[in-house]
């Protein structure tokens, strides 16, 4: 069985980057590793629909915050099967965004804590009704809101599909985010977290020892 590890955080943060430094260096120790990132918008039809709802489409459907985490979550209830296949067959399975995302995003929309109800809504509804696998870690890549709006930014500039959308360019939604992700990290949340530094470039190697546990 295989070790499932999320890594979290803000949008610009540098959980894709950080998920390929981690893969390249965890491979050359000899371990299987495959990652997933969730949204899947091009894999799944409620992601799908969580990104039309986004560009407005869907009449109110973008304004609910519960609609949308409920879309969220079947996303991933979609992939749960697989997810469990791949901890069978490899060593270590990366994600980038899981459930932590749910809770940390609709909390602050919402203006509630970790340790409020929406909280407390999306692990029973991921966690006990879905049953969705358990993260032996999920690693918090922490970075000031500026420096994540900065990069994801510098991002939307020079790359090709990865525009911002109208919840990740606002900063003060991005900053109560923020604050819960801390949160629940410090709580450890459904499962062990480790904070990270993401201002910094990431010691791999380090890292790479907190994951094969
Ligand atoms: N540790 C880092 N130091 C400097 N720049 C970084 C670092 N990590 C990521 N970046 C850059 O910041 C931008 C956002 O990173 P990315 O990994 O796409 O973030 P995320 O997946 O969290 O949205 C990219 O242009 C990336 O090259
Ligand atoms: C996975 C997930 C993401 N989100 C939010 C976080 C982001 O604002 C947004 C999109 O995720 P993101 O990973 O930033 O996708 P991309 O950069 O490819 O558009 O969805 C949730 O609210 N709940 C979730 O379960």
């Amino acid at each position: 069985m295989g070790r499932l590890i999320v890594i979290e955080g803000l949008d610009g943060a540098g959980k894709r980057t950080l998920t390929g430094g981690l893969t390249a260096e965890l491979t050359a120790r000899g371990a299987k590793v495959t990652t997933a990132a969730f949204p899947r918008y091009t894999d799944d039809v409620h992601a799908e629909l969580v990104a039309e709802a986004l560009r407005g489409e869907h009449g109110d459907l973008g304004s609910s915050v519960h609609g949308m985490a409920v879309l969220y979550a079947l996303d991933r209830r979609g992939a749960a099967e697989r997810l469990r296949a791949d901890l069978d067959g490899h060593d270590v399975v990366l994600l980038d965004r899981y459930v932590a995302s749910n809770a940390a995003y609709g909390a602050a929309r919402l203006r509630e804590r970790a340790d409020g109800d929406f909280v407390a809504w999306v692990r029973e509804l991921e966690v006990d009704r879905f049953g969705l696998p358990r993260p032996d870690l999920q690693i918090l890549l922490r970075v000031s809101t500026e420096l994540a709006a900065g990069r994801a930014a510098h991002r939307e500039r020079t790359e090709a599909d990865r525009q911002r959308d109208r919840f990740e360019s606002d900063a003060p939604l991005q900053q109560r985010c923020a604050e819960v992700y801390a949160e629940l990290a410090a709580a450890n949340w459904w499962s062990p977290w480790l904070v990270v530094d993401g201002a910094a470039e990431a010691d791999f190697a380090a890292l790479a020892d907190r994951v094969l546990g």
